[in-house]
């Protein structure tokens, strides 16, 4: 097992002796109100501005448009409902009661400090009690909350916490390893550096085996 891995060992013994009643993080609503595409393209001009270049210049004239289409993509989880993406459900499921497993799903988000991209992939597990998803839905989930503006530990709960309470399974497992570009790009500057987080709830946290065979999956 690497360091990482466990870390994650550690922090969920850890988190399984302090049952944080109530601390879980609970599913957002976005807020619909949003200003105009005009004024949002007014913004990126006076941006443009500030850099110091001229947004009357040919090369520039559609970017205010464009970055706004940008954004629009950036950030479309915000009009998305993560929780209904997981109401479709399977009940013939020939009593499986193991782990499912979807490992390594791609993302890209931002940071809420930078607005700079985190790139990285999502490990995400369950055991379910009776009922399973369709397994892109997981994959879904994680799309939801990766277009949003982000912080890795708020995503990797999120994820968790919207299988946990739709889906009601045994238990759900997540773990992310991401790239900052915040502190790559920029700032201080460290490259091949990744970020890794975990959240695990009911058999993930209180079995040791089911937890090891999870991790052992992560690579
Ligand atoms: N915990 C956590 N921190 C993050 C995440 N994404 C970015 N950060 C950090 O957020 C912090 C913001 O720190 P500030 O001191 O307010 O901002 P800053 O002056 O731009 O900091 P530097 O990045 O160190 O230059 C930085 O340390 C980032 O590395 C994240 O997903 N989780
Ligand atoms: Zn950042």
């Amino acid at each position: 097992m690497t360091s990482a891995l466990q870390a994650i060992e550690t922090m969920a013994k850890r988190s399984k002796d302090d049952d944080r009643k109530g601390g879980r993080a609970k599913i957002e609503r976005p807020k619909l109100e949003r200003p105009s595409r005009a004024e949002v393209e007014a913004a990126f001009r006076t941006i443009l501005r500030w850099t110091g270049d001229d947004p009357d210049r040919e090369g520039l004239l559609e970017t205010p448009a464009r970055a706004a289409r940008a954004y629009e993509e950036f950030f479309k989880g915000y009009r998305e409902d993560p929780a209904a993406i997981l109401r479709k459900t399977f009940d013939e499921t020939g009593g499986y009661d193991e782990m499912v497993v979807l490992r390594g799903v791609r993302f890209e988000s931002h940071c809420e400090h930078h607005i700079v991209p985190i790139i990285g992939r999502a490990w995400v597990a369950y055991v379910p009690s009776g009922r399973v998803v369709g397994i892109s839905k997981l994959a879904r989930v994680v799309e939801v909350y990766a277009k949003r503006l982000q912080i890795q530990e708020k995503m990797t709960a999120q994820i968790a916490d919207t299988i946990q309470e739709v889906l009601e399974p045994q238990g759900v497992a997540v773990v992310i390893k991401a790239q900052h570009h915040c502190m790559t790009t920029r700032g201080v500057h460290k490259h091949d550096t990744d970020m890794v987080t975990s959240r695990m709830t009911g058999v993930f946290r209180d079995n040791t085996a089911t937890r090891q065979e999870f991790l052992a999956l992560i690579d």
